[in-house]
């Protein structure tokens, strides 16, 4: 069993990462909780999967539960599905005492965080990732969102679960596309620290091998993401490094409207940053390549139309990172050794053009 510690000052919990751990979830949901009602919440690919044998363990165990499924896909982070899960969760009389338990993708563990925060002010909280993505990245740190018109994740919560269970073996039902679209996360943190966690990804070429070393790249993406979380839990500083690309990506992925997922969006502002910062100087010369090299061998975008559509630079003015009519920046002087850098709004656009 492999294990990773996040302490935040509030809460500390273990992330616990074995190949068909989801097979008896309760042998480990028992130690952090006690027997109580919950909410296993899911999406629509996942439920046929997975979900109704998880209920099944956690009934035999004494954790009474009901299943509630939204549809899959990243339209499920809004105002609407908040509002129905939650008065799903009423109506089956949740109490405070009582849990949800996200088990999917990244959209129902940030739907389900943020339902898990709000709901009667605070109800226990677990992650069960099934996708890379959320096994690499979302399940750990506490961001909980849905996304609004304006921008990804504007409305949301910090809300750290008391669990995190993740079983590689789930992730051989995933589609190629989300599976690799989950490495762009991946290639983020190991550019960022460098050694050998970047000459693992060196070695990765193509899907399978993203499988066949699964355990070791979660494992080491989380540790990178608990040890910045466990340093600054709600971004004031440290934190905004785990936004390495996503100042464009994230204004690439709602342009897209459903066209990219996350991971693709990300690859994307990735490259696109990595451009940037190496042609003013600020970026060892090779560095974009290199990052560029890890992501199209697995087949991962670099590029899109959108880059030059003239709403981007009003979207990137709605990131979380903006302060002082300023946007900060995260680069890499070279691998493994990134750093922030802030732009005034007024020089923005300016900045971005290639
Ligand atoms: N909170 C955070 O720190 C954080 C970090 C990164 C990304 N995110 C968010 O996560 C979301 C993206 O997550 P995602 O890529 O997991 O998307 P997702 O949740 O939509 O999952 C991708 C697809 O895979 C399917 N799926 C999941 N597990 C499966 C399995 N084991 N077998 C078969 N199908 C499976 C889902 O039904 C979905 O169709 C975005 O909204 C992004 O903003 C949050
Ligand atoms: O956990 C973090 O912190 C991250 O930035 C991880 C990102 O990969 C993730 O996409 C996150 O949801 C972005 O958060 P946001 O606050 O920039 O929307
Ligand atoms: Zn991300």
């Amino acid at each position: 069993m492999r294990s990773v510690a996040v302490d935040t000052k509030d809460k500390s919990y273990e992330i616990l990462i074995e190949e068909g751990v989801l097979d008896n979830p309760a042998e480990h949901l028992e130690k952090v909780w006690t027997r109580r009602r919950c909410v296993i919440l899911t999406d629509t690919n996942v439920y046929p999967r997975y979900a109704k044998k998880v209920s099944k363990n956690l009934s035999e165990a004494g954790f009474e539960n009901i299943v509630i499924t939204v549809e899959a896909g990243e339209k499920s982070k809004s105002w609407q599905t908040l509002s129905n899960v939650v008065s799903q969760i009423a109506d089956f009389g949740l109490t405070r005492g009582d849990g949800l338990i996200a088990l999917g993708g990244g959209v129902v563990g940030d739907l389900g965080g943020l339902c898990a925060s709000l709901y009667m002010r605070g109800i226990s909280f677990v992650q069960f990732p099934t996708s890379l993505l959320a096994q690499v990245d979302s399940s750990v740190g506490g961001k909980t969102a849905i996304d609004i018109a304006q921008g990804k994740n504007l409305v949301g919560t910090f809300y750290q679960p008391d669990l995190v269970l993740i079983d590689p073996l789930v992730l051989k039902t995933l589609d190629e596309r989300v599976t690799v679209e989950g490495y762009a996360e991946v290639v983020k943190c190991a550019a960022m620290v460098g050694g050998t966690f970047w000459q693992l990804i060196e070695k990765i070429d193509d899907a399978q091998a993203i499988l066949k070393h699964a355990p070791e790249l979660i494992q080491r993406s989380v540790a990178f993401k608990a040890e910045v979380v466990t340093k600054d839990e709600k971004e004031g500083g440290l934190r905004k490094l785990l936004n390495f690309g996503h100042s464009i990506g994230h204004a690439v992925e709602l342009l897209a409207d459903g066209r990219l997922l996350h991971g693709e969006a990300i690859s994307i502002g990735l490259a696109e940053v990595n451009r940037i910062f190496e042609s003013r100087g600020l970026t060892e010369e090779g560095t974009t390549q290199a990052i560029c090299d890890r992501l199209q061998a697995v087949g991962l975008p670099l590029e899109d139309e959108l880059l030059s559509d003239s709403r981007m630079t009003d979207i990137m003015k709605h990131d979380k990172k903006v302060s002082k009519a300023a946007l900060t920046f995260v680069f890499l002087k070279k691998i493994g050794e990134p750093e922030m850098f802030s732009v005034s709004l007024d020089e923005l656009q300016r900045f971005i053009e290639k």
